[in-house]
């Protein structure tokens, strides 16, 4: 158990509490271990493009080109950051388990329900679903990370700006106004953290697969599944959540948007434990024939353009 385990991150301070969390585990389990924050731009002078390797994923690209360059053992993600194909060489080791999967909106006081609500967000999924609740609302873009995107909300004449509960949770940030979205269908994985490993590096795969949560690692793959199966490669605003309703069944919910949250289908389901490996997939395949595919290829089109 001598060798140190190099654990890979962002350097926003949410990633850096992730990454913390996962090295304080490490540590109690005996493991040494030791941070190395990686800027998420940075000289990415590889021989080979990023699209040969199959690395795709804005936020988790830089850490997946430290660990391919072997200057990283492991890296933390919010899971729900995460492409659903890890790029060649990169394996799951871990799923921690869930933190609150839900969806808040940070206000400046409850008359954000006026007409002329503006709301704030940079995800397709949450506009597409306030805008199915709230149609004659504006939403307005907003990136960043998370303490970026609560001081351009103060910084705005914006009503409200949504974000991931557990996001705000990990950095203790505790807004004077929000409610919880409890009717928003959570990002698939949202609220979950992913280790990743070299599928090579058999030392830190085994420390890290000590970390596994069995029962959130099972919920996030049919959320996954679900995803996969639908998007085909492109990103569109589709929710999935899957949760323990006693010890064996699991309680399923998935929906796919049109862009503008027009249109809205969905799909619930009790989920068996030998429907497990199937599920998401299956279902994700129920919404693209009755309408899904229309959808999917209309949000293509309008995002190509
Ligand atoms: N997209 C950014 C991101 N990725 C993970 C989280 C928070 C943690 C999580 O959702 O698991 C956030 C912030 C947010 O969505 O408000």
């Amino acid at each position: 158990m001598s060798k140190t385990i190099r654990i890979g991150t962002r350097d926003s301070e949410l990633a850096l509490w992730q990454a913390n969390n996962v090295k304080d585990k490490l540590e109690a389990l005996g493991y040494k271990t030791e941070l190395k924050p990686v800027k998420s731009t940075g000289d990415l002078n590889l021989d080979q493009p990023l699209y040969e390797m199959g690395i795709t994923g804005i936020f988790t690209k830089t850490l997946d080109v430290a660990m391919v360059k072997d200057k990283v053992d492991i890296a933390v993600h919010s899971m729900k950051d995460v492409p659903t194909a890890l790029p060649k060489g990169i394996v799951q080791g871990a799923v921690l388990p869930r933190a609150n999967h839900t969806d808040i909106l940070v206000h400046k006081g409850l008359d954000f329900e006026t007409k002329n609500g503006i709301i704030a967000t940079g995800s397709l999924r949450r506009k597409a679903q306030w805008l199915h609740e709230y149609p004659y609302h504006e939403v307005v873009n907003l990136r960043g990370n998370v303490n970026t995107r609560l001081q351009k909300l103060q910084d705005n004449n914006w009503h409200g700006a949504i974000f991931a509960a557990a996001g705000l949770e990990r950095i203790h940030i505790k807004p004077e106004s929000y409610i919880t979205l409890d009717w928003m269908v959570p990002a698939p994985a949202q609220g979950a953290m992913l280790v990743v490993v070299n599928e090579h590096n058999e030392h830190a795969k085994k420390a890290v697969a000590k970390l596994n949560d069995k029962k959130t690692a099972t919920c996030v793959q049919i959320e996954r599944d679900f995803l996969r199966t639908l998007e085909g490669g492109c990103t569109a605003p589709i929710g999935a959540l899957a949760k323990y309703k006693n010890s064996y069944e699991i309680e399923f919910h998935g929906a796919l948007f049109s862009l503008d949250g027009k249109k809205k289908l969905e799909e619930k389901a009790t989920i068996q434990p030998n429907e497990v490996s199937f599920a998401g997939s299956y279902l994700a395949k129920e919404i693209l024939k009755k309408g899904g595919n229309k959808i999917m290829a209309s949000i293509k089109a309008e995002l190509d353009s």
